[in-house]
């Protein structure tokens, strides 16, 4: 499990433990694992430390004293350091050590800026860490901009400068990170984007916060978490005990939701699969899927009589009018646990009350679809989806899976999980629907909505990975690459 922090609790921890330290401890562990990490990079990119190039931009606080301690170490071994000094202030004991181990600095102007930068290898941004808020004022701003536009590897200290450390929210321009050093702790803005975009390959340096730091904020799993947490047939399982999946989904409009959803379901593992839907996506999902157990509804009819199913999935492709509402209503009153996506989202967003309910309920929105659900902008919830995630679950009661360039999954008093894995190619019609079916699979296998929630998202977009490989991908290829990805993901070794 990769685990961030706010900046307050960050902040809180460096307290604790700088009071039982030297002056400076921090800050020159910091330092010097921030060096090294360049160090690596240089050697890298330019072969070697000696002779290379590097542009440290400073700016006034702690965060601009890292970088410049981490330019002296640079200088020191023979790279050619060249600060551009950003604040009214510097750190003064970082200046006077770049400056006594050889590297020049000077206060901003841009002639000097486009100087430094146009001839790096290496680009510090050490303007704004944890004490960055709002956007940038000048010259960060413009700083930031010459930065991105130079053709040096960047590297940014602690944070992305212009990414709030703790949300990944971004308001205006932003340093676009290669790398990101940082320190103590991963930050919650590195892992929700626009923030994680921003900071590139993310490494931790160790300066021993670890015994002062409280519960997390968020969390990411890793393939090893979801391995250890995916539901595995034992001796005595039959299909029963494994788990059967509801699937209410498809409609005379979309009868390709179904047989992605019912995909999903079939390639994760379900024990079993139970698809009631109308005539159209009945015969798609019979002919794609002949392991579906399959109920036909005639109009305005509920799903009372398909059967036992341990948990549901109800809404792709299902359409929103009365039939359909009808199908949500019935669902909505069993006893078992129930995904709601698609067009369920909009059937509950028009009627509330169906979120009241004992068993548990996983919503998958994207954006526009919590839109509706809490009446915030889609703009708004893009741009700040930790916080609408979490307000989301508090709201409605639920566990909310929000779907994104981040994943963002929130629940009421647990930190929330992000998974970090997507790729831009998983963003296409349909995929949507794999995920739901993934998700109901663990659902009916008796994880929590939380950790089904994780697992699918996680899953989801490791099988995407396989079926890309680089290339576009339709959402069936998703469903299709489940089996190796859980392969890699239950039995590593197979690797
Ligand atoms: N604490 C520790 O033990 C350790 C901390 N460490 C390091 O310290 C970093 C935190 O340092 P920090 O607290 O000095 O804050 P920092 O990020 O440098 O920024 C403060 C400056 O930013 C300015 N500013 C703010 N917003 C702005 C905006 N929008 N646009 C423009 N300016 C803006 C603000 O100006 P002001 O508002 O005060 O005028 C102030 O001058 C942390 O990220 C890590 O790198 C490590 O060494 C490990 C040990
Ligand atoms: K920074």
């Amino acid at each position: 499990m990769r685990i961030a922090y706010t900046s307050e609790q960050i902040r809180a921890a460096e307290q604790a433990l700088m009071a039982l330290l030297p002056p400076g401890t921090l800050m020159q562990r910091a330092a010097a694992g921030l060096a090294a990490a360049c160090a690596g990079a240089l050697a890298g990119r330019a072969g070697r430390v000696y002779g290379s190039r590097v542009a440290v931009l400073a700016g006034g606080g702690d965060n601009g004293g890292d970088a410049l301690y981490a330019g002296a170490r640079l200088a020191r071994r023979g790279a050619r350091v060249e600060a551009v000094l950003a604040g009214s202030r510097a750190h003064e004991a970082g200046l006077a050590a770049l400056r006594e181990a050889g590297g020049r600095a000077a206060p901003y102007s841009e002639e000097r800026a486009r100087e430094a930068l146009g001839g790096a290898d290496l680009i510090l941004d050490g303007l704004l860490g944890i004490g960055g808020s709002g956007a940038l004022r000048q010259p960060y701003a413009d700083l930031v901009t010459l930065a991105n536009q130079a053709p040096g590897l960047r590297v940014a200290v602690d944070v992305p400068t212009g990414v709030a450390s703790s949300d990944g929210r971004v308001e205006g321009p932003a340093f676009r990170a290669d790398a990101t050093v940082t320190f103590g702790a991963y930050k919650t803005g590195l892992f929700v984007d626009p923030g994680a975009e921003h900071a590139g390959e993310v490494t931790l340096v160790d300066i021993g916060l670890g015994p002062y730091l409280p519960d997390p904020d968020v969390a990411a799993l890793t393939a090893a978490d979801v391995g250890a947490l995916w539901p595995r047939p034992g001796a005595e399982s039959d299909k029963y005990r494994r788990g059967v999946v509801g699937i209410a989904a498809g409609g005379s409009r979309f009868t390709g939701a179904a047989v992605l959803a019912v995909g999903g379901a079939v390639r994760s593992g379900a024990g079993m699969v139970r698809y009631a839907g109308q005539e159209l996506p009945v015969s798609a999902v019979r002919a794609r899927w002949p392991e579906a157990v399959i109920t036909t509804l005639k109009p305005g009819e509920g799903v009372e009589e398909v059967g036992r199913v341990q948990a549901w999935v109800l809404g792709p492709g299902l359409g929103t009018d009365d039939d359909a509402l009808q199908v949500a209503r019935s669902v909505l009153a069993g006893d078992e646990p129930v995904v709601i996506d698609a067009d369920g989202l909009t059937l509950v967003a028009r009627e509330r009350s169906l979120l009241r309910r004992r068993a548990p309920v996983l919503l998958t929105p994207h954006a526009g679809e919590l839109s509706r659900l809490i009446g915030a902008p889609r703009e708004q919830i893009e741009a700040r989806r930790l916080e609408h995630a979490r307000r989301a679950a508090s709201e409605l009661g639920a566990t909310v899976l929000l779907k994104g360039s981040t994943t963002v999954i929130a629940e009421e008093g647990r930190p929330a999980r992000v998974n970090t894995n997507g790729i831009p190619w998983l963003a296409t019609g349909g995929t949507g629907d794999v995920l739901a079916g993934i998700a109901g699979t663990l659902l009916a296998a008796g994880l929590s909505c939380y950790d089904a929630a994780s697992c699918a998202a996680y899953t989801h977009a490791l099988a995407a990975r396989e079926a890309s490989a680089g290339a576009p991908l339709a959402a069936l290829d998703v469903a299709e690459s489940l089996p190796r990805a859980l392969r890699a993901l239950l039995s590593p070794a197979s690797l």
